[in-house]
Formats: C-alpha cells, sequence, structure tokens
C-alpha cells in the first residue's frame, strides 16, 4: 500500500488519539471530583453513625438522614464506577483507536462515507462519530460483508448500502504498525499475525479479527437455544464472551451483567477468559462450575465431582454403565417429573422437626395438614403446607409468651439489650407495661425458635433423600436387570450415611426437590451459556433449563473432544435439546476452521479422529509434532525433559498433559527436583508462567505455547473410546507439540496419522 495512504492514515490516528487524550483529561477531572466528593459523603455518614443514641427522637431523626446519605452514596459510588469504567476503556482507546475502516455509499448519495471501528465508541464535541463500536449495528457490515452491495440489521429494519473499501489496522501504542485492504470478511493477514503471538496468562478479545460464522454466534439475538458445534479452537469460547458483549450493548437497558450466568468446565478456564469482558468495558457475567453449583444447592452432601468421576470411569461393570447411561437421559428426568405428580399423601417422606432435639412438629401431623389441602400441583399444596406451619409456629409462640423460662430471661436482660429488643418501639408508648412485656416475651421466643422457622422456610420437613431413594425404588428400569439396579439403591443409600452421591443422581434429586417443594428456580437470569457442553449429560443440561427458566440458552461444544461420554453427531444433539426443551426457535451452527494451533498441529490433531476431514487447519507455519517412543519409564521421562528444554527456547508456556492425576502426580515427582514445575489440581485458579503438569481435564478449553502429550501408548490409549482424549490433549497446543510414549505408541496413532504429518523419533514396533 502506498505509503502516503498509511501517513494520511496515521495522520488522523494521532488527531483521534490527541481528541481521546484530551477527552480523558476531562473525565479524569470529573472522577477526581466525583471521589473527592464520595469521601466527604462517606465521612459524614460514619461521624453520623458513632452517635450515641440516647434519645429516641434523635435516634429516628438520624436515620432518616442516615437512609438519604447512604441513598447519596450509592449513587455516588454508581457514578464513580461508570466514569471508573469510562477512563479504562478510553484508556485503551488511547492505545488502539480502531482496527477497521469501512467505506459505504447509501443509495442516492454522491459520496461515500468513511468510518472507522473500534472495542468502542467515540465521538468530538460536536457528537460526529470519530470511532464506531463494534457491537453498532452499521459495524455488522466490517464482519460479514464483501466489497459490493450489503445490507445490515438496525432497530428500523434492513438498511442496503455499498460497501466500497474494507481496511484493517493494527495500532500500537498509537501507530499503525500494519494496514491492508481486504476483500474477505477479515483477512488472513490480520490473524496471521495475532495467532502467531505468545500465550497470554489469559484470553484476549478477538474483536478486530471475528470472522463471519463466529458474528453469527455473536450477533444472534432471536434463538431461544443456540447450540454451537466447533472443532478444536474454532473459536467457541471467544465467540461466547464477544457474544455476552454484544448482548450487554444490544439490551443495555433490559439486561445486567449478572442476568447472565456461564457454566465453564473447571475454575482455570474461568479464571482464564476473565479478562475478555473487562477489556471491552463490560462486566463480567456470572460464572460457575458445575461442582460449585451443585454444592450450593445440597450444602451438607459431598458430591462426587466430575473429575473424579472420568478417574473412576475405567473401574465401572458394564451394568453400572447402564445405570448411570440411564439416569443422565431424558427419560429418567420425565419419569422423576411423573412421579413427582402422581405422588399421593402417605408416600411423601415427611420428618419431624426438632428443637432442642425434641419433636416440635411431628411428621404425621404435617402429612395430615398436606392430606386436608386440595388436590393441586405439588409446589402449591406444598407451600400451602408451609404456610399453615409457620401460622401454628406464631400460635406456639403466643402461648409460650406466658411461660415461666420467658420471664425469667426478661428479668436478666441489661437494659442495652431490652431496648435492642425493642428495636423502633418506643419504651413506654405501649397502652400497658403488660403489652411491652408481651412484646419483648414474643422477640425473646421468635429468636429462640428461629431454628423451626428457618426449618420451615428451607423444606427440612420433607426428607428428600429418602423421597428420591423411594422413587429409584418404585421407576421403572427397562434394560437394566433387578439386581443391577437394586445394587445401585443400595450404593446410593450407603452413599448417604456418609453424606456422599455420586454425579448421576443430582440431576434427578434436585429436579425432584424443586418439583415437589416449588423451590430452586431462578426466573431473574436471561442468558444462560455452557461450555464445553458435551461433557454435561441431557439429565444435566434439563436441570439447567428447569432452574433458570427464563434463560435463553446459548451451548457450545465439540462432540469431538468428549472426555466422559461417547461422541454425538452435532444435528442429533440439536434434536435431544430441542426435543428435551420444547423450544420453538432452536439454532445450529457449526464451527469447522481451527484457528490455535500451527497447521502441522491442526493437521496431525484431525487425523486421529476418524471423520477429521471436515476440519480446516489455519495455516499457520510451524514444526511437525514429534513423537518420541521409549521403552523404558526412566527414559521416557529423560526425554520431557529435552522436550521441556527445547519448548522452552521458543515458547513462554510448556504444559504436560496426562491421561489422569495419577500419571501427572508421578511426572511431577520425576521432574520436579531438577526443574521448576508446578502440578495443578483442580482446586488451582491461576495458571503459572513456565513448565506445569495436569490431567486433560483440567486442561479442558485451555492453550498453551508448547504441549508435551505424556504417554501415548496403546497400553495407556488401548480403545477408540479414548480418542476424545488424545484429540483434546494435542489440540490444546498453539506453536509446538510433542508426544511421549512407553513402549509402543497407540494405534489411534500408528494406524490413523500418515508419517509425512509427524516427526518420530524411534520406529515403531507394533
Ligand atoms: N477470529 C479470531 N481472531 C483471532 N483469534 C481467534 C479467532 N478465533 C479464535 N481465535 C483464537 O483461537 C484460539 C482458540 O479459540 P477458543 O479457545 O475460543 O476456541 P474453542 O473453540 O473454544 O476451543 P476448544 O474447544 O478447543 O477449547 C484462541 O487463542 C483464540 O483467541
Amino acid at each position: 500500500m502506498a505509503e502516503s495512504e498509511k501517513q494520511i492514515e496515521q495522520k488522523r490516528v494521532d488527531k483521534v488519539v490527541q481528541e481521546i487524550s484530551d477527552h480523558i483529561h476531562r473525565v479524569a477531572t470529573d472522577y477526581t471530583e466525583a471521589r473527592a466528593e464520595m469521601k466527604r459523603v462517606q465521612q459524614n455518614y460514619s461521624a453520623n453513625t458513632s452517635v450515641n443514641y440516647f434519645e429516641v427522637d434523635d435516634r429516628i431523626e438520624t436515620s432518616a438522614e442516615l437512609q438519604q446519605q447512604r441513598a447519596l452514596a450509592s449513587r455516588l459510588i454508581e457514578n464513580e464506577q461508570i466514569l471508573r469504567r469510562q477512563l479504562d476503556t478510553f484508556h485503551e482507546l488511547e492505545k488502539s483507536p480502531y482496527f477497521g475502516r469501512i467505506d459505504i455509499q447509501d443509495p442516492g448519495e454522491a459520496e461515500s462515507e468513511r468510518l472507522y471501528i473500534g472495542t468502542a465508541s467515540f465521538t468530538d464535541e460536536d457528537q460526529n462519530f470519530l470511532v464506531y463500536d463494534w457491537r453498532a449495528p452499521i459495524s455488522s457490515i466490517y464482519y460479514n460483508g464483501t466489497l459490493g452491495k450489503v445490507a445490515y440489521e438496525t432497530p428500523a429494519g434492513i438498511q442496503q448500502t455499498d460497501l466500497k473499501k474494507k481496511r484493517q489496522f493494527l495500532i500500537q501504542n498509537g501507530e499503525i504498525t500494519s494496514m491492508f485492504d481486504t476483500n474477505e470478511t477479515v483477512g488472513d493477514e490480520m490473524l496471521q499475525h495475532v495467532l502467531g503471538e505468545q500465550n497470554d496468562d489469559t484470553m484476549q478479545n478477538i474483536v478486530s479479527t471475528i470472522q463471519r460464522e463466529q458474528n453469527d454466534i455473536i450477533r444472534d439475538t432471536k434463538s431461544d437455544l443456540l447450540v454451537v458445534q466447533g472443532v478444536a479452537g474454532s473459536g467457541k469460547t471467544s465467540a461466547i464472551l464477544q457474544r455476552i458483549a454484544f448482548l450487554l450493548y444490544h439490551s443495555r437497558d433490559e439486561l445486567e451483567a449478572d442476568q447472565i450466568i456461564l457454566f465453564s468446565p473447571n475454575r482455570l478456564f474461568s479464571h482464564y477468559i476473565s479478562d475478555v469482558l473487562p477489556s471491552l468495558g463490560e462486566r463480567n457475567m456470572r460464572q460457575v462450575t458445575l461442582a460449585e453449583f451443585v454444592n450450593q444447592r445440597l450444602q451438607g452432601l459431598t458430591v462426587e465431582s466430575i473429575f473424579d468421576r472420568y478417574e473412576r470411569a475405567n473401574d465401572l461393570s458394564e451394568s453400572q454403565q447402564q445405570v448411570q447411561q440411564f439416569k443422565e437421559s431424558e427419560a429418567f428426568m420425565t419419569a422423576v417429573h411423573d412421579y413427582s405428580q402422581t405422588l399421593t399423601p402417605e408416600h411423601f417422606n415427611f420428618t419431624h422437626i426438632l428443637f432442642n432435639g425434641d419433636i416440635f412438629f411431628n411428621k404425621r401431623d404435617i402429612e395430615t395438614i398436606y392430606q386436608s389441602l386440595p388436590n393441586m400441583q405439588p409446589a402449591e399444596r406444598f407451600l400451602q403446607t408451609k404456610n399453615k406451619l409457620i401460622k401454628q409456629l406464631k400460635k406456639r409462640i403466643d402461648i409460650e409468651t406466658d411461660a415461666q423460662w420467658v420471664a425469667e430471661e426478661i428479668d436478666q436482660l441489661s437494659d442495652e439489650d431490652y431496648r435492642t429488643l425493642l428495636g423502633n418501639k418506643e419504651r413506654g408508648r405501649f397502652q400497658q407495661v403488660d403489652d411491652e412485656i408481651h412484646y419483648i416475651a414474643r422477640k425473646i421466643i421468635t429468636k429462640r425458635l428461629r431454628i423451626v422457622y428457618d426449618a420451615i422456610y428451607n423444606n427440612y420437613f420433607l426428607d428428600t433423600y429418602a423421597q428420591y431413594a423411594d422413587f429409584l425404588a418404585n421407576v421403572d428400569h427397562p434394560e437394566i436387570s433387578d439386581s443391577a439396579w437394586q445394587a445401585q439403591l443400595t450404593a446410593y443409600q450407603k452413599g448417604l450415611e456418609y453424606h456422599k452421591t455420586s454425579l448421576d443422581d443430582v440431576a434427578p434429586l434436585l429436579y425432584l426437590r424443586d418439583i415437589l417443594t416449588g423451590s430452586g428456580q431462578n426466573r431473574r437470569m436471561q442468558h444462560l451459556f455452557v461450555d464445553e457442553m458435551q461433557d454435561y449429560s441431557v439429565a444435566q443440561l434439563l436441570y439447567f433449563h428447569h432452574a433458570f427458566p427464563k434463560a435463553k440458552m446459548t451451548y457450545l461444544g465439540d462432540s469431538e473432544q468428549a472426555l466422559y461420554s461417547d461422541v454425538e453427531a452435532p444435528d442429533e444433539i440439536l434434536q435431544k435439546l430441542k426435543d428435551a426443551f420444547h423450544v420453538n426457535k432452536a439454532r445450529l451452527i457449526r464451527l469447522t476452521k481451527s484457528y490455535r494451533s500451527t497447521y502441522p498441529i491442526t493437521t496431525f490433531a484431525k487425523s486421529i479422529l476418524p471423520d477429521g476431514d471436515q476440519i480446516q487447519a489455519f495455516n499457520r507455519e510451524g514444526e511437525l509434532p514429534k513423537i518420541v517412543v521409549r521403552y523404558d519409564e526412566d527414559e521416557a521421562y529423560t526425554a520431557v525433559d529435552q522436550c521441556i528444554n527445547h519448548a522452552l527456547k521458543t515458547n513462554g508456556t510448556v504444559a504436560i498433559l496426562t491421561k489422569n492425576m495419577a500419571e501427572a502426580q508421578a511426572v511431577y515427582q520425576h521432574l520436579h527436583r531438577d526443574r521448576d514445575i508446578t502440578l495443578l489440581k483442580d482446586t488451582d485458579r491461576t495458571l503459572p508462567k513456565g513448565v506445569f503438569v495436569l490431567p486433560i481435564y483440567l486442561a479442558k478449553g485451555l492453550e498453551f505455547d508448547s504441549v508435551i502429550a505424556w504417554n501415548v501408548s496403546q497400553e495407556n490409549f488401548p480403545s477408540s473410546r479414548d480418542v476424545g482424549i488424545l484429540y483434546t490433549i494435542a489440540s490444546r497446543a498453539m506453536h509446538e507439540l510433542a508426544l511421549i510414549s512407553v513402549g509402543p505408541v497407540t494405534k489411534l496413532i500408528s494406524e490413523n496419522i500418515p508419517n509425512d504429518v509427524m516427526r518420530i523419533e524411534h520406529a515403531f514396533t507394533n
């Protein structure tokens, strides 16, 4: 491109940067003032809260004033936060104000218009757009359109225009480092540049190079269920994070970041993606792992983690696997639903409510209450039972006010405690002294019986675990023998004795509890995202849908990376979910191009898969993956050590990936004395720099500059069920991949991968 063109563009960049700097200056002044004002209000507030209240009138006045100050403080805090976020955004813009330019000519216009696109909008003093936000309707042309006639969606309907030019920029610290004109959606040159860079601790936003299919995912606002099936490294996670940023922009008035929830595969991942939204000027959505979600809902019970389950998968007998599959199916959740609808009162597992070890409400009486109510939905009937119990509790509180122990307790109250119990009521203003005493007595008893109230409120008078056991004992279990079914029931009950439960019982158990008690649903959540969906059972996904009934769903996954189950075809998955959720607008988007790895690594990884041909490798150069075969374990560790040395010459992060935790520990034990290496566990939240070792299930969704796969021998990867694991390991590597085998290499490699896509350091002997 002519140098003068670049100079012209650089001049514009300089001008815009200058305007942004001036603006930052102004906002910074506002920010300093906002902070000062907030400090003033806060000081005032704390001075007032330390006032000694001796006179009741003072107290009332002060509390009104305090409330006003509190409201003012929270407004000021919000204002300060907005200014803080604006400052952060403008500082980013100052370094790199935009990444794209489109020249468009609207119908009937004599001249074309030039628009620049960046991570946020920026206008000059006269409200002219110097930079358009990448999420603005007009910006979609940049991602979707090739030159010529194009259409784009606006709130007012579809608009037509003529796209005359599309230009991409790489601007760093206010300097254009490269610039290309392109007719493609977003040209490869820019992608080459960003993908060739070294891995950061956290994921980067991809707004400057979003691809057309990714853009479809990001800008979809119509689907109730959007399923994205994308090959490893195709940008699924990236796309959903930009999608969240897009939705927050698109529905700014109705949607808050905390109304979006994302299920992520592990804690390392949660941290890994945590910078993307803030880098786009948005707050993070809620993030949760399956373990965190279920543990929060089943407090007091230790739920087997998905990782524990993976670790013991090989120990399961065929009939245990059948049981597991049945419990994870839609049919099983339907059976739970049917059971809950036909359950008669005498089959409810009500339980006593105890107080100080004695029965306070007898389960027979609770059953009688339930029995006495007209037939209606279980949740409604349960709620009415609850209300009746609370009424009875109140009556009991009234009766108890005359008890001797209460009178004694009142006598022993200090003046201060007495006043605290009176609260807002004014001493001496009761009609009679007895009324005041009665009031205090009620307060004391209510406090004492709080535990009973909580038990009612939290539905503790239904033993949901026993109820679920009753369901298990009665449900039809076609294709599973009675003895196998009985064995699982015994195992469930035994687990309960130790306060433990297996993962496959969790979704049906919670579902049953929620239907019977009318609890567990969050209607505020507007969007539900599940990454690595292939690692969740249909039963779990159904439970999420039940738990967040108003949320639109976006599920992403790669059926080939199934670690915990068999591979399923994307269309089948969509159909299955569509049927299960009863949604109208369901859409499947496939991503087949892989961006993460070099061309040789993707070519190697896709050859592992039976239908890997559909994967397109991004054309980025790199070394061929290396297979190192050693027949002795010690020699294999030495080989790992050599591979690490080689990798560290050019790479910042080197991950040794193993099949399970035991192998990760063994590798760590052998290497940690002589080199700086970290063993990662499921409790870890951040990735260190340098060399680390971890089982593959903790590396889900992550990527590393260099990957060393530990022990890809036939013994360790014997069957076609291991394909998903091997593929997931290989596809974590961005720039370099080595695979170590102790003994003959798995046939998944030796029989499927052509010799010219890898380097072998030892001849195969199998
Ligand atoms: N359009 C893009 N522009 C720049 N980088 C991209 C783009 N799409 C994907 N990438 C990069 O490719 C890598 C893989 O992306 P991401 O992790 O989102 O893929 P994924 O499909 O979720 O992968 P996996 O299923 O293997 O975990 C990341 O480094 C991401 O930044």
